[in-house]
């Protein structure tokens, strides 16, 4: 019955959570993406045009490597990145927990959102295998494949605000969240099979003063791979209707606002419970370098199709991904 963990870091602005895997023989040891939102484990190739200033994967150099014939991958995201390419399996250790043969994609292509992302060598994708795009076979997940030999069939993640975090397999860290574990059991219609998805039956908008309460359900997905919290119209409209200099940027192609203004706190329902993401968490960045106006952490998911619960909102919490139960649990920390 065995537990791992590895820590995991932010990139500036909390942009994206960078942790470190082994993959092949001997030992080559890659930053990553962990990303709940997709299910392929892709690295960029030692011979990928696109790839100086990255670490790369040789499996050239890998004695445990071995081509997988036939097999191709091609995968686009949400954000207009994609990356494609052939398929290995190889050796994969995680926070001391190993997979013998784990398919690694190799990426042959890379479009220019991660050609330019030099603190990444690629993703490894945590939601469930049925998304995975490997053909003519679909390759299962490193936790699918790491998952009978866990204590429990689950893991955590737990982002932080400019310090280090942690993923966790196989338990959960009591010391890590504070009161409940608010639990939500998987959403598996159509749209959302795939995902680790969830409803959220009410929100509430504001600190310790006025707070204005909207009883929208949300549907979405955690999403440690995406960097923002994107929501339907009406609950992003409902927030920024507390900040008085907030205006929907055709420019900007979101919420912006002065990046003095005292940010109103976000909370969401989960399960029995409910998780607040502090006032701060919800200014992201600055429009450009020495702007005084910033883009908001929470955005509008119109034309999306989903919602998405990224790092944002994450962040604010202990997130527990249970596939034992198919369920997500939240907790606040
Ligand atoms: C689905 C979606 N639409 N839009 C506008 C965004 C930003 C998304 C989320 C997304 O693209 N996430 C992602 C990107 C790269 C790697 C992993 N995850």
């Amino acid at each position: 019955d065995e537990q791992g963990t590895v820590a995991t870091a932010a990139t500036t602005e909390d942009t994206e959570w960078i942790t470190s895997i082994s993959v092949g023989t001997p030992a080559q040891t890659l930053p990553m993406d962990f990303d709940t939102g997709s299910s392929d484990l892709w690295v960029m190739g030692a011979s990928t045009s696109g790839t100086s200033g990255h670490t790369t994967y040789n499996a050239n150099t890998s004695t445990s490597a071995e081509a997988m014939s036939g097999a191709t991958w091609t995968i686009s995201y949400g954000d207009g990145s994609s990356s494609s390419g052939d398929v290995y399996t190889d050796v994969v250790t995680i926070g001391n927990l190993t997979v013998s043969q784990q398919a690694v994609e190799v990426a042959t292509t890379l479009s220019s959102e991660f050609t330019s992302d030099t603190a990444l060598s690629g993703l490894v994708g945590l939601a469930m295998s049925s998304i995975n795009t490997v053909k003519p076979t679909a390759q299962q997940t490193w936790f699918d494949n790491i998952k009978s030999n866990l204590a429990s069939p689950l893991f955590t993640a737990d982002l932080k605000h400019g310090e280090q975090g942690s993923y966790n397999f196989g338990y959960i860290d009591s010391s890590a969240y504070t009161g409940s574990i608010y639990y939500a059991d998987l959403v598996t219609s159509s749209t959302y099979a795939g995902f680790w998805s969830f409803v959220s039956n009410g929100y509430s908008v504001g600190s310790n003063t006025t707070t204005t309460t909207g009883s929208t359900a949300v549907t979405g997905i955690a999403d440690t791979g995406t960097t923002l919290l994107m929501l339907p119209d009406a609950v992003v409209a409902a927030y920024y209707a507390e900040v008085s200099s907030a205006v929907d940027s055709e420019q900007e192609g979101g919420y912006i606002f002065s990046c003095d203004a005292t940010l109103p706190d976000f909370t969401f329902n989960v399960g029995e419970g409910s998780i607040t993401v502090p006032g701060e968490y919800l200014n992201f960045e600055a429009i450009s370098t020495g702007s005084s106006s910033c883009y908001g952490g929470l955005q509008s998911d119109s034309g999306i199709g989903i919602s998405i619960f990224g790092d944002v909102a994450l962040k604010a919490a202990l997130v527990v991904f249970d596939s034992g139960n198919s369920r997500l649990g939240w907790a606040a920390k």
